[in-house]
């Protein structure tokens, strides 16, 4: 309504983001909260600082609701409401967390700041959901994070069970390959999750527009996107240091036995424990106990019955992630050169690898024929050459050799030179 007295509009529309994106976010909210001033939408942003300084002087609007439109509550947690909303002034979608209960004097308040803590200290990592700022009105505390554009973890496994599918196991590897990445970033920054979980693994479905300039920039930690999604870590409100560690137990159904027992000594095996029972779940496993002789028998490195079999070297991980004694559990480090996780990106370069080389023999068949051949004619000149054997000088049809033959050339030479080669 304010947007309409003020006749400015009330969002800018970013002209970086991708069309279909702008498109989309667009039509969220075009209905309801574009400004009547339709000529002038988007292309006078300036305008937008006299609507927000109007508002916020004449109706004492929060920075909040001055500075974002909110278009839904997308989750509901233990520490409050989850909005996915457009920043006014940059046009791009953002997932902001405001806590239920005013913070003032409680306990909340440190958990509360320990989320802010941790994401300003963690910075920038394609696999841990990303910190844009954080601000308290009324007493509340209000975080802006990246919007994961594919919910979490925890809805995709629903949804396959909705659908009565399941997760492959080239999928699952990706799943544990990208989230152990984020989890070494955060080991290596000297802290520790504490609450990971399907709900607080996220999902972007495509490079987000309010992430740019993000990658996947470490060489040791590309090839991630190749499957589509992009797995990020989020929900830092357990977060604490490995080094002098207060520690807020996260959920029950995923705490590992030494944490339940206060032994701080080694948190970061605590996350790939739990890890490895978000492994469980998104291969289909029945839900985790929150106690009891369930709860303890997952604890003694007793796994539950999965839909399908796993391979018995990706079962082995998984067991091993799950392992009583917390230092034969693999650290992230560790998993992130997995050969098990590698061998799926291993495998694709062995077999271009074999074509490369098939190819190769091939051209040096040819060219020992060839060879035999001129030998030949050399040696008898005067006998004349066979019906359909050109003088080497004209066999065009060779292929060139010094052209390069790695990575797409390779495949673009085979089909031209050589269709129905079997590699
Ligand atoms: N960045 C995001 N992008 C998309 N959805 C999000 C994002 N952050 C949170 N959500 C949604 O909100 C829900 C709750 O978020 P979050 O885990 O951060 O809060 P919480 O209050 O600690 O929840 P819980 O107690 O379930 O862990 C998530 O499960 C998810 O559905
Ligand atoms: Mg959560």
């Amino acid at each position: 309504a304010a947007a309409n007295h003020i006749h400015a509009p009330s969002v800018n529309v970013n002209p970086f983001t991708p069309d279909t994106v702008r498109r989309n976010s667009e039509q969220q909210w075009s209905n309801s909260c574009r400004s009547d001033d339709d000529d002038d939408y988007g292309r006078r942003p300036s305008r937008l600082f006299i609507w927000q300084r109007r508002a916020v002087q004449a109706f004492m609007l929060s920075r909040y609701e001055s500075e974002f439109l909110e278009l839904e509550c997308i989750g509901v947690g233990e520490f409050g409401a989850v909005y996915k909303c457009v920043k006014r002034l940059d046009g791009c979608l953002y997932a902001i967390k405001r806590s239920r209960r005013p913070l003032a004097g409680s306990a909340n308040e440190q958990l509360a700041l320990k989320e802010v803590y941790a994401h300003a200290v963690l910075g920038h990592h394609p696999h841990v959901v990303r910190y844009y700022s954080a601000w308290a009105e009324d007493d509340h505390m209000i975080i802006q994070n990246e919007y994961c554009d594919g919910g979490s973890l925890s809805d995709a496994i629903i949804k396959k069970e909705v659908q009565g599918e399941l997760f492959s196991e080239a999928e699952l590897k990706d799943l544990l390959l990208q989230v152990s990445m984020g989890l070494k970033y955060i080991h290596s920054s000297g802290l520790v999750h504490l609450d990971i979980k399907p709900s607080n693994i996220f999902i972007c479905q495509r490079p987000s527009t309010s992430a740019a300039g993000e990658g996947e920039s470490e060489e040791e930690d590309d090839g991630s996107t190749s499957a589509g999604v992009i797995y990020k870590i989020g929900d830092l409100g357990h977060v604490t240091s490995t080094n002098s560690p207060q520690v807020e137990e996260g959920d029950s159904r995923f705490l590992a036995s030494e944490v339940l027992h206060e032994d701080y000594s080694n948190l970061p095996k605590a996350d790939i424990f739990a890890l490895g029972l978000t492994m469980l779940l998104a291969a289909g496993a029945p839900p985790l106990p929150q106690n009891g002789d369930e709860w303890h028998s997952l604890r003694e490195g007793q796994l539950p019955k999965l839909p399908k079999e796993l391979s018995s070297p990706f079962r082995g991980l998984i067991q091993l992630l799950l392992d009583p004694d917390l230092m034969k559990r693999p650290s992230a480090r560790e998993l992130c050169k997995h050969t098990v996780l590698r061998e799926e990106r291993t495998g694709r370069v062995a077999a271009q690898l074999r074509r490369e080389l098939n190819v190769e023999k091939f051209r040096t068949a040819m060219l020992e024929k060839e060879l035999q051949e001129a030998r030949q004619a050399a040696l008898s000149p005067k006998q004349s050459l066979p019906p359909g054997l050109k003088p080497p000088a004209q066999m065009g049809s060779l292929p060139r050799t010094g052209r390069r033959l790695v990575g797409r050339n390779t495949a673009r030479s085979m089909s031209l030179g050589f269709p129905g080669y079997v590699v």
